[in-house]
């Protein structure tokens, strides 16, 4: 799938093509991909691991070679197959998982590495205002390991702030944290990265995570992506059976099942089916829990299959009692058969 692209992209990517060097020639693991982004927006790679997402922000960084394709950086090509320009001329910051801060440098000396050929007195200048920035003045002179994981990670991204890079990438950034703490600071990310105005390219296998902080996601699959878009369009109109079942939770059934034409396949999600005594739709609940705010349930069709439903005030919650349903039939999702 080709991505949408225009002039005005700060980072544009043309059906760019990756590998690694293997016994037989090369093994491909980026290919035929297409994005771009415009100036302030943040984009996601979003899928599961080994699809290639990190191989896709080492090739924008410069650190692997084209095997086609092109790469454009504010309208200009900084990767073809024939030429590349060296990774600290093409003005992109990367934050990678494991933060990577030098241990033995402070906070301060962290941030302020890679900003050696400034003046000295407009380095402090820009490292206090990175301090500022991430919520880590009182923090200027501690090292890394007396830091928390989030406190850590607020030190990588000032660090990759610090030289004002025209782009920004970020590889799983909040690999390292627990989930409470991955919660809070995606909000907290995309907050402070907005209000820098930096473009951005993240990677995450976490769907929460790239809903939370990103502008467009693009949904890979095997080194390609499958599709570039807003997340409320990859929910609700996904483009294909494999992002209908990467996005969200749902299950494919067969038309027939819900009382449908049987060439069609339908994506239920949780909230396509709804309890509902006069409904004529029969299933057997299999289970029920509480997971907040409501309760969830799993019901088998009686067809066999079985897909998970919100369970509202007062229905049933025992398991082996069939449930009458709903089907909720604005805005549901389909694919031929
Ligand atoms: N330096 C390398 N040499 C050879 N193969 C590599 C190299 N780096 C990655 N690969 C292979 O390329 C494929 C894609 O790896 P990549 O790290 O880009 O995936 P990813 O989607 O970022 O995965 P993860 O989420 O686990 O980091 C994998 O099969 C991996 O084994």
């Amino acid at each position: 799938m080709n991505a949408p692209t225009n002039i005005e992209s700060l980072l544009q990517l043309e059906r760019i093509r990756v590998g690694y060097p293997a016994s037989g020639g090369l093994h491909v693991v980026v290919d035929d991909l297409s994005l771009a982004l415009r100036a302030g927006e943040i984009g996601c790679l979003l899928g599961a691991s080994g699809c290639g997402k990190t191989t896709v922000l080492r090739a924008i960084a410069g650190f692997e070679p084209l095997r086609a394709g092109r790469i454009a950086l504010l309208g200009d090509a900084v990767a073809t197959v024939a030429t590349a320009l060296p990774p600290e001329r093409r003005r992109v910051g990367m934050m990678f998982q494991d933060y990577a801060l030098f241990p033995h440098l402070d906070v301060a000396a962290n941030i302020g590495f890679g900003l050696h050929r400034m003046p000295r007195a407009g380095r402090r200048a820009r490292v206090e205002a990175m301090l500022d920035l991430v919520g880590l003045r009182d923090c200027a002179d501690v090292y890394p390991h007396e830091l928390s994981g989030g406190q850590q990670q607020r030190v990588a991204l000032a660090r990759a702030l610090a030289p004002e890079p025209a782009l920004l990438l970020l590889d799983e950034p909040f690999s390292n944290l627990d989930i409470d703490t991955r919660q809070r600071l995606a909000g907290e990310l995309r907050a402070l990265l907005k209000a820098t105005g930096t473009t951005v390219l993240l990677v995450t296998h976490d769907q929460a995570e790239a809903f939370a902080i990103a502008d467009r996601i693009g949904v890979m699959e095997c080194g390609r992506i499958v599709q570039w878009d807003d997340a409320e369009a990859l929910y609700r109109r996904p483009a294909d059976r494999f992002v209908a079942d990467f996005i969200g939770r749902g299950t494919l059934v067969p038309g027939a099942a819900l009382g449908l034409a049987d060439d069609v396949e339908v994506l239920l999600r949780p909230e396509c089916l709804r309890h509902d005594p006069g409904g004529p739709i029969r299933a057997t609940l299999v289970e029920a829990g509480f997971r907040g705010p409501g309760y969830v349930g799993s019901v088998r069709l009686a067809t066999g299959e079985l897909v998970e439903i919100d369970l509202p005030e007062g229905a049933p919650r025992q398991p082996g009692e069939v449930l009458p349903l709903r089907l909720v039939e604005q805005g549901l999702v389909t694919f031929p058969r």
